[in-house]
This record gives structure tokens, C-alpha cells and sequence, in this order.
């Protein structure tokens, strides 16, 4: 008889989900060196949030994004009972984060993205390709939640101001920036030998090409989005991360954006949600769980 059993318990498929989604949101925050993000090097152009905080913060959504894969599973359907389950979920999950940071907005966006795309895998885990799984999402986020407050948010501001289509829209679309922009060039950059860490800047690069990033124009505008835009192409253009006239052009975009206060939150947020399609996708998520 043995005294200690060292066999792991298997994952629940909501507990790997949330495993899944944690492990996005780390990878991303560690990603170095991004464009006036927080990173391994420092805080971008930010002044209340570090690399420790952001790590912080996204383990402290471990439990929401567990509960809303927990719901798919029990209402089993793209409806509006969980559309309002994961959005009442949502909102608790922003609040321990922002019990956990102290009040500040880390990973808003990244709630909103992950959290319909835990939701949308574990509704069909059999049906995980990056497009099945955005596609569910998509239906979930053009569903009305009739509890959800509508505050004079930054996007929202940003949209009456420039009429731009910030995190709803993106979602509502099925994630465009993830799956024309950022899980090609991801898949790219690897093919050509650029190296993990590399594929995943030019994944972020990409995005940042045509995203109407609201955090960007909330803080600095249509001049810092147009910086932001120009400077990923040409970054990419220069042969991306991997080669050092690329790595050039980045360090400049890198100055360029810090000094115009310009900090692409949603891009981040969305390199995160395409590291997490790309872990579904090519793992399987019924691997290790039951
Ligand atoms: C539908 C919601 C996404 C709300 O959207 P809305 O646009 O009204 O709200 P915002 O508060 O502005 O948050 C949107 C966040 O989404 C990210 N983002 C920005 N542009 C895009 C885009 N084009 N596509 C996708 N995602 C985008 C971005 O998040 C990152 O930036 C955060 C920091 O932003 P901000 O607070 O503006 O920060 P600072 O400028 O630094 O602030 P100050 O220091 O100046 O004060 C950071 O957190 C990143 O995550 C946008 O911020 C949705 O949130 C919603 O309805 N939630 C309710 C709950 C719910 O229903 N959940 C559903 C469950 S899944
Ligand atoms: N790395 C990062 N830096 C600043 N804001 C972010 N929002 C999401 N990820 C971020």
C-alpha cells in the first residue's frame, strides 16, 4: 500500500480553460520588448502599473474565467441566459481586479476578449479551431445583456469623439485583429525561424497595423493611433523583430509612442486573446481534462 498518492487529479475542462487563459495574459505581460507596453524591461508609458501588478492581476481572474466555463457547460447554448451569466461574471471579475491592483484598470479589455473565448471553447470543446471558437464568441457578443451598466467609458468617449469601433465591435466581428492580423503573423514569423518570443512581437506588430485602439486615441489621439499604425508596418516592413533594422525601427516606435503617451492596451490584450486561440487550437483543450 502506497502512504502518499502522487498521482495529479485530472483538469476539470474549466479548470484548464482558466489554466489556458492565465497563461496568455503571463506570456503577454512578459513579452519583451513591446512598444510602450508594460514588459521584463519596464512600465512603457505608464506610471501606475508594473510587470508584478500586471502578473498580479491576471491571476487574480483565474476564478472568473473558471466560472464562465463552468456556465457554458451547464446552459450548453449561445443564448441570452448566458450572455448574462458571463457578463454578471465579467463584472465580478473586474472588481477583483481591481481589488487586487489597487483600483487600477490592468485587463479590462482582456476580460471582456478571453472571457468570451473560454466561454465559446468550452461550449463545443470538440470544435476548437480559432475560427469556430471566435465565430461562438461572436454570437455571444452581439446577444443584448440587459444588466450591463453603460458608463461614459473611455471607449465610449473615443467613439463619439472619432467614431472609432473599439472592444465591443471587435468582438461582435468575430475578432478580425486575431485572426487576419495576429494568428497569421504568428504562424509566419514561426515558419521563417524568427524564434518564439520574435513571432510573438510580430503578432503584436500586426495587430497594431489597422487596430482603432481606444486606449491609444483616449490618450493621444488620432496622431498617436496614426503613429501607432505606421510604426508596426513598418517595423514589419523592415523584416520584423528577428532582424536588426526591424529591431530598429521597434526601439524608435517604442520612444516614438512613450513620448506621446500613447499605450496599446487593447493591441496587448489582443495578442493575448490570439496566443490563447493559438494554445487552443494546436493543443486540443479535452487533453488533460475530463
Ligand atoms: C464591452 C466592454 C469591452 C466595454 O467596452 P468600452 O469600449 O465601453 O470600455 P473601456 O472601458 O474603454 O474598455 C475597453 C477595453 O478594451 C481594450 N481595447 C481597446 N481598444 C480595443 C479594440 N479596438 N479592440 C479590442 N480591445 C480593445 C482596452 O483594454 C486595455 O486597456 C486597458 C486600459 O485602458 P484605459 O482604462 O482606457 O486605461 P488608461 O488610459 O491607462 O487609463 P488612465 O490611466 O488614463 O485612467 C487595459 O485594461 C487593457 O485591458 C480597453 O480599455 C466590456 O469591458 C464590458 O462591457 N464589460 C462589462 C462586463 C461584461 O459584460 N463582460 C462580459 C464577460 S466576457
Ligand atoms: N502589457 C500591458 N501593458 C499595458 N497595458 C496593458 N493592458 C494589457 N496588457 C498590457
Amino acid at each position: 500500500m502506497h502512504a502518499l498518492n502522487l498521482q495529479a487529479k485530472p483538469l476539470s475542462l474549466a479548470d484548464r480553460l482558466a489554466d489556458l487563459a492565465v497563461d496568455a495574459l503571463i506570456d503577454e505581460a512578459d513579452l519583451s520588448p513591446k512598444p510602450a507596453l508594460v514588459d521584463r524591461r519596464g512600465n512603457g508609458a505608464h506610471t501606475d502599473l508594473h510587470l508584478g501588478l500586471m502578473h498580479a492581476s491576471a491571476l487574480s481572474l483565474w476564478p472568473a474565467f473558471k466560472e464562465m466555463a463552468e456556465a457554458a457547460v451547464e446552459i450548453g447554448d449561445v443564448d441570452s441566459t448566458l450572455r448574462e451569466a458571463i457578463g454578471r461574471i465579467g463584472r465580478e471579475g473586474e472588481q477583483s481586479m481591481l481589488a487586487t491592483t489597487n483600483g487600477v484598470n490592468t485587463h479590462r479589455g482582456a476580460i471582456w476578449a478571453l472571457g468570451l473565448l473560454v466561454t465559446a471553447a468550452a461550449l463545443e470543446p470538440q470544435s476548437s479551431s480559432a475560427n469556430a471558437v471566435s465565430l461562438r464568441a461572436a454570437r455571444l457578443a452581439l446577444l443584448d445583456d440587459r444588466y450591463a451598466p453603460k458608463p461614459l467609458s473611455h471607449g465610449a468617449q473615443v467613439a463619439l469623439r472619432y467614431g472609432a469601433r473599439g472592444a465591443r465591435e471587435e468582438a461582435q466581428l468575430g475578432f478580425p485583429s486575431v485572426l487576419q492580423r495576429g494568428l497569421p503573423q504568428l504562424k509566419r514569423s514561426r515558419a521563417n525561424g524568427h524564434g518564439e518570443q520574435n513571432a510573438r512581437l510580430d503578432a503584436l506588430l500586426a495587430i497594431m497595423t489597422d487596430l482603432a485602439d481606444t486606449c491609444v486615441l483616449y490618450r493621444a489621439g488620432e496622431e498617436g493611433l496614426h503613429a501607432m499604425q505606421s510604426g508596426a508596418q513598418a517595423v514589419l516592413d523592415a523584416g520584423g523583430s528577428a532582424s536588426l533594422s526591424g529591431r530598429r525601427r521597434l526601439h524608435e516606435l517604442d520612444q516614438q509612442l512613450i513620448a506621446l503617451n500613447a499605450s496599446p492596451g487593447g493591441a496587448a490584450d489582443l495578442l493575448a486573446a490570439t496566443l490563447l486561440l493559438d494554445r487552443i487550437e494546436r493543443d486540443g483543450i479535452l487533453q488533460g481534462a475530463f
